[in-house]
């Protein structure tokens, strides 16, 4: 069974927020959008909410949920859920990431993705060019 991981494509003023992993963490410095593992008893949106503000300290609200995509790492497999989210509060604080950048639409295919992340960071671009 994939774990359930939800993710946040937070865009702000035209730019996203994109979030570095550390060294210590699965996926070591590589890109991915913040968020986190589905708890037992959470819904999707609760978790993400959650993960948001426990990871860079913002309060979100999830708006559209986009294509999930389901990834196979060497050690585990996941389905990586994406909801693009509006900001609501807060200043962004890391916890566990080593840095975050507010990236162009433009520039968001030169960042090194977690794998699973392609085909997201793919469809967002479809999706928001075309509105
Ligand atoms: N939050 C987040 N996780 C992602 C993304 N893409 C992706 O492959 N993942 C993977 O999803 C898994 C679960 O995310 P997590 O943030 O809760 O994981 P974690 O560091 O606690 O990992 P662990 O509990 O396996 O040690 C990680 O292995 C992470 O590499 C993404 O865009 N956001």
């Amino acid at each position: 069974m994939a774990i359930k991981v939800v993710c946040a494509i937070l865009e702000q003023h035209g730019r996203i927020l994109v979030t570095q992993r550390s060294q210590h963490m699965p996926q070591p410095l590589l890109w991915e959008f913040p968020g986190g593992k589905v708890e037992p008893g959470e819904t999707e949106e609760e978790s993400l909410v959650r993960e948001i503000k426990e990871e860079i300290n913002l309060v979100v609200r999830p708006i559209t949920r986009l294509t999930p995509v389901v990834h196979r790492y060497s050690d585990k497999e996941i389905m990586l859920i994406p909801y693009t989210c509006r900001y609501l509060s807060g200043v962004v604080q890391l916890a566990e990431h080593r840095s975050y950048q507010w990236a162009e639409p433009s520039d968001l295919m030169k960042y090194t993705w977690c794998p699973a992340d392609v085909p997201i960071v793919e469809e967002y671009l479809l999706h928001s060019s075309a509105i």
